[in-house]
C-alpha cells in the first residue's frame, strides 16, 4: 500500500553545554510513549521553518529566534511516510516547559539516549555522535613524530575525530602510525576513520572507513564498519552516499587550498545548495580551519574537516559536548 508523503518539523534544541532536548510522546499519539524531537507536521501553507516554529510555540511555550536546517530523513511507518525536516535550534525565547510531552530531558550526544525511540530517529541520534572538527593526517608531509605531537596538542584542545589519510607512508609505516593514532584517540573516547582502507581499520580497531570519490561511486552496498563516510565534489555524489546509507560525506574544496592550489573553491552559497536536504551530516573541507566553524554552521554544514588547519593552531572543545 502506497502511504501519503506527511512533512513533519522537528527541532534538536542545543544548549550551551552541547546537550539536546528529546520530549516523550503523550497517551493518545500514535507511538505513545515513545521519544522524539519536538516538532510537528507541516500544515497547508506553511514552510517547515514556520511549522517548526509554530510547533515550539504550541509544545513547549518557547519563541525560536535563530534556527538551521540540518538532515533530512524519511521514513515509512504502518500509519505513515513521513519526511522528517531537522533543524538546529540553539536560541530562543521564554520559559520552556512540557505542554504536550509526558516529560522532557536534555541528553548528552555522548551518552544513552531514553527509550523507547522513535524508530526513525536511531540516525539521527548517531549524526548528533559525529564531532563537528575532523582534523587529516599528513604525516607524509610532517613526519611520524610531528604529527603525533600535533595530534596530542589538537586532543588537548578538544579534537575528536581523526581521518588517517597516509596513501604515501609505505604500507608497514602507515600500520605503525594508524594504530598510535587510535590509541591516542581512543583513550580521549574520540573517533578514527581509516581512509580508504577497510581490513586496514578492522586491524587496527579504528572506528571506521573514509572513502575517496572514485571508491564511493564504485559501491554498491556500505562497506561492513561502524562508521563509514566519503568525499563528494558534486550533488550526484552525495545522493550516492545518501543511498549506501553513509554516516557522514565531506563535501568541497569550500576554498583554494595549500594540496591544490589551481583549483577554484565552491564558496558557501554553492556549498549550501548542494549540501542542504540530505539523510546525513556533510562537512565543508578545504582552505578551513576551526576558527570558520560558525559561518560553516550557517551554511548548513555539521561541521568541517582541514588537514592544515586542524593541526596548526588550537581550537576549542569542538566534540559532541560542544554545540
Ligand atoms: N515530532 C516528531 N515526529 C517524529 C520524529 N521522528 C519521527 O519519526 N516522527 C514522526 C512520528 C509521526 O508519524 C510524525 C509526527 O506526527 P505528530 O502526530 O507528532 O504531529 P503533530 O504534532 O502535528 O500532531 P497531530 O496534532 O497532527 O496529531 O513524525 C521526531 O523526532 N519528532
Amino acid at each position: 500500500m502506497t502511504r501519503k508523503l506527511v512533512d513533519v518539523s522537528a527541532a534538536v534544541l542545543l544548549a550551551p553545554d552541547g546537550r539536546y532536548l528529546l520530549g516523550q510522546r503523550g497517551a493518545d499519539t500514535v507511538y505513545a510513549g515513545y521519544w522524539e524531537f519536538p516538532g510537528g507536521k507541516v500544515e497547508r501553507g506553511e514552510t517547515p521553518a514556520q511549522a517548526l516554529c509554530r510547533e515550539l510555540e504550541e509544545e513547549l511555550g518557547i519563541h525560536v529566534t535563530q534556527l538551521r536546517p540540518w538532515l533530512r530523513r524519511e521514513h515509512v511507518y504502518e500509519h505513515a511516510h513521513v519526511r522528517l525536516h531537522f533543524f538546529e535550534v540553539s536560541a530562543w525565547e521564554g520559559e520552556l516547559s512540557a505542554k504536550v510531552h509526558a516529560a522532557l530531558d536534555w541528553v548528552r550526544s555522548d551518552g544513552p539516549a531514553p527509550e523507547p525511540m522513535l524508530p526513525a530517529n536511531g540516525p539521527i541520534l548517531k549524526a548528533l555522535r559525529l564531532p563537528r572538527l575532523m582534523g587529516i593526517t599528513h604525516a607524509a608531509q610532517l613526519g611520524i613524530a610531528a604529527q603525533l605531537a600535533a595530534l596530542d596538542a589538537a586532543l588537548e584542545a578538544g579534537l575528536r575525530l581523526v581521518q588517517v589519510r597516509e596513501a604515501a607512508l609505505d604500507p608497514e609505516r602507515r600500520e605503525g602510525f594508524a594504530r598510535e593514532v587510535v590509541r591516542r584517540v581512543e583513550a580521549c573516547g574520540g573517533l578514527v576513520l581509516i581512509n580508504d582502507d577497510p581490513a586496514l581499520a578492522r586491524r587496527v580497531g579504528a572506528h571506521g572507513v573514509h572513502l575517496p570519490t572514485r571508491s564511493l561511486m564504485t559501491l554498491r552496498e556500505r562497506p561492513d564498519c561502524s562508521w563509514v563516510g566519503a568525499s563528494c565534489h558534486a550533488r550526484a555524489e552525495l545522493e550516492h552516499a545518501a543511498r549506501l546509507g553513509l554516516d557522514y560525506a565531506l563535501l568541497g574544496p569550500l576554498a583554494p587550498t595549500a594540496s591544490h592550489p589551481g583549483a577554484a573553491g565552491i564558496g558557501w552559497a554553492r556549498f549550501s545548495e548542494q549540501a542542504s536536504g540530505l539523510p546525513m551530516p556533510v562537512l565543508a573541507l578545504g582552505g578551513l580551519a576551526a576558527t570558520d566553524m560558525d559561518t560553516a554552521r550557517n551554511a548548513g554544514a555539521h561541521g568541517i574537516a582541514a588537514i592544515r588547519g586542524a593541526w596548526a593552531q588550537t581550537h576549542n572543545g569542538q566534540g559532541p559536548g560542544v554545540r
